[in-house]
């Protein structure tokens, strides 16, 4: 909420005069000593119980005293108190709050539990009760008035950086190598301070409401000082006699109340909320997660190296499993099932396969980002020979965005909206890459440059909001870039895109890949962009790779029936043969893969023996001499290859 937007907010008249009136109340309690034209206890008993007069403007009490100065006075306790237990509800509330949002189950658990506790507690009575204890110890009550309403902000806190946690630019902040606490002040911070203001106003009110009630019922505040609860209390016993007097103290308490109840409006009808919470297509839960799986040694993958041999690619997926929680018997779904693939340096993998075949999992799972509750439950995932499955976070946070880079297919989610681009790029620059204060504008701008934007001074000055779905995309690409990554991982990066960007953002990768001699693990739906970019290519079924080999040769003869299907689907292909043709039928479910071969429904050439046990995926021995790379998980694969070249 920028200064200009909450100035805003104050436009409308009743919100102006609410914030003159607080204003006002505010100045009065702290200089009433000096503005109140009284004594508030000087006594004057011929002039009690009289109206506004030219002496006295709201009249005097019972005792003769002023009633403007008591009003002036009488507004500090209360505020004050107000005030006191405010910051303790949101100093206990924010801080319990953002460890439950950031926390895993149990510390989420067991502080939700104290929250819902808090919220058992019959508050007012509580603290009536302490007031027997601490008579007339305003401090104390309103502090256990802030203990109690911590509660309400805890679970508040905790549900908006639950919310704000999944958005997509949390998320490429954690893929850009920042740390947890770097996130949670930067960007989680910032976007729930609004609505936390708003709360902070409406609870200011309700303090001053119990305030006021323990002065009225004689609990709160010092007797020998006014207070507003104590002067209602005592109009309330003239008040047939001498009803007016009702009206200093009981207007300004309404007044007050009213004035906070109005600008905490206005200050809600400012506050955007996240992204997911206006409806916006938040993503998968990209939060970072320790696997379950401990270290390769573990499972028997194989021992830790100190250095990968001379040939070890880059990225070494092997047996990757990745499961959700089961929906019915508490158990684990897989959902990615003993995937593995490798891209070596400075080449391009293209990972293709029909939506929910789990391309995009298999790729999260590399820079530790699983969305929750998944896990890594088996395999082995080496990066420039280290193990990645089984490092915690910290230790993550040393290949995210410096070694591995990840652009996602939704630019602008992936930017957070509060920041300009060159700020975030500065930050990822600062944090992920090192680069000195004095450096990192003109880095900034070089890398904006090196995506391909024209302006980049004009852009690192842009908002998400204000960048077209392409430059959002580039300026994605650019933060990806910021930590100069070995390989950069782009999940599906043009879907979002209309079709002439889209080619434009593929040729810049593939620029960037041949200029930086980087490698591209690149999911996309669509062959042709594989067959324009990747040197390899691995198709991925119901969870499984169903068949991997160099672009060429795969595109060429392809071994696997899905993958046939896959080619003849695509428009390249209809202008070919005259006719697009569509592959019957869906992916299935995770719970409903079957034990043989996954895609024998869909299959023209499925026979019994496909469907009686699991097809394994290898290099069909009868190619070997002919196209040795090249592996297929099908029973039939020697014939259709056979086929395809005849
Ligand atoms: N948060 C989640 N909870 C439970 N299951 C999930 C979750 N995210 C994904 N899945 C399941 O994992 C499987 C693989 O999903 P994934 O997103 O990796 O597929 P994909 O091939 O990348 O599809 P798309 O191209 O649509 O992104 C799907 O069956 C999906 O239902």
């Amino acid at each position: 909420m920028t200064f200009t937007r909450v100035l805003a907010a104050f436009r409308s008249p009743l919100a102006a005069l609410s914030l003159l009136w607080l204003a006002a109340i505010c100045l009065t309690s702290v200089f009433a000593s000096v503005l109140a034209p009284q004594d508030p206890l000087a006594q004057d008993l011929p002039a009690a119980n009289q109206g506004p007069t030219g002496a006295h403007l709201l009249g005097t009490d019972g005792l003769g005293r002023d009633e403007l100065s008591r009003v002036m006075f009488g507004s500090a306790t209360l505020l004050w108190g107000a005030a006191e237990a405010t910051v303790i509800a949101l100093l206990i509330g924010v801080s319990a709050g953002l460890l439950a949002g950031f926390s895993g189950k149990t510390v989420d658990r067991v502080l939700l539990w104290l929250a819902d506790l808090s919220f058992a507690l019959p508050g007012f009575i509580v603290i009536v009760a302490l007031a027997v204890i601490y008579p007339r110890n305003t401090a104390v009550l309103m502090g256990a008035l802030g203990v109690i309403s911590a509660g309400g902000v805890l679970r508040f806190t905790r549900n908006l950086t639950r919310a704000v946690r999944e958005e997509l630019f949390v998320d490429a902040a954690y893929t850009a190598g920042l740390s947890r606490r770097r996130v949670m002040t930067r960007h989680i911070l910032p976007v729930i301070t609004a609505p936390l203001t708003v709360q902070a106003v409406l609870m200011l009110s309700a303090g001053v409401i119990v305030g006021a009630s323990l002065s009225f019922l004689g609990l709160g505040g010092n007797p020998e000082k006014p207070s507003w609860g104590q002067m209602i209390y005592e109009a309330s016993q003239q008040m047939t006699s001498d009803p007016w007097l009702m009206v200093p103290s009981g207007a300004a308490l309404i007044f007050t109340v009213m004035a906070l109840n109005f600008i905490g409006g206005s200050l809600g009808d400012l506050t955007p909320g996240t992204r997911a919470a206006r409806g916006t297509r938040a993503r998968a839960r990209m939060r970072p997660v320790r696997s379950v799986v401990r270290r390769p040694e573990a499972h028997g993958v194989g021992a830790e190296e100190a250095a990968p041999p001379q040939d070890e690619p880059l990225l070494s997926v092997r047996g990757l499993t990745v499961s959700f929680p089961g929906a019915q018997d508490g158990g684990v779904q897989p959902v990615v099932d003993g995937v593995g693939f490798e891209v070596r340096e400075g080449r391009a993998l293209g990972l293709v396969g029909e939506s929910g075949c789990g391309k995009s999992i298999s790729v999260l799972a590399i820079p530790g980002l699983v969305p929750q509750p998944g896990a890594v439950t088996g395999g082995s995932i080496r990066f420039a020979g280290e193990e990645l499955v089984g490092l915690g976070e910290r230790q993550l946070n040393r290949f995210r965005g410096s070694r591995i880079g990840l652009i996602s297919q939704e630019p602008m989610v992936a930017l957070d909206p509060s920041f300009t681009v060159g700020s975030q790029l500065c930050e990822v620059l600062a944090h992920t890459a090192g680069v000195p204060r004095r450096r990192r504008r003109e880095r900034c701008l070089e890398l904006l440059a090196e995506a391909g934007i024209a302006d980049p001074v004009r852009t690192a000055a842009s908002y998400p909001h204000q960048l077209s779905g392409g430059m959002a995309q580039r300026a994605a690409i650019a933060m990806a870039l910021a930590g100069s990554p070995q390989l950069l991982i782009a999940d599906e990066p043009t879907t979002a895109l209309d079709v002439t960007v889209q080619a434009e953002i593929l040729d810049l990768l593939r620029e960037l890949k041949e200029q930086r001699g980087m490698a591209l693990l690149l999911v996309t739906h669509d062959l042709g962009v594989v067959a324009d970019i990747c040197d390899d290519m691995a198709v991925m079924y119901a969870g499984q790779v169903v068949e991997q080999g160099a672009v060429e040769d795969v595109l060429a003869a392809p071994l696997h029936p899905y993958t046939r299907g896959l080619l003849a689907s695509t428009p390249e292909s209809a202008a070919h043969t005259g006719r697009l043709s569509a592959i019957a039928g869906t992916v299935p479910q995770p719970k409903d893969w079957p034990t043989g071969c996954r895609f024998a429904d869909r299959c023209p050439h499925a026979q019994e023996r496909c469907r009686t046990a699991p097809v394994a995926l290898e290099s069909p021995v009868a190619l070997k001499a002919d196209d040795g790379r090249d592996a297929a998980r099908c029973v039939r694969a020697v014939d259709l290859f056979v086929e395809a070249r005849s």
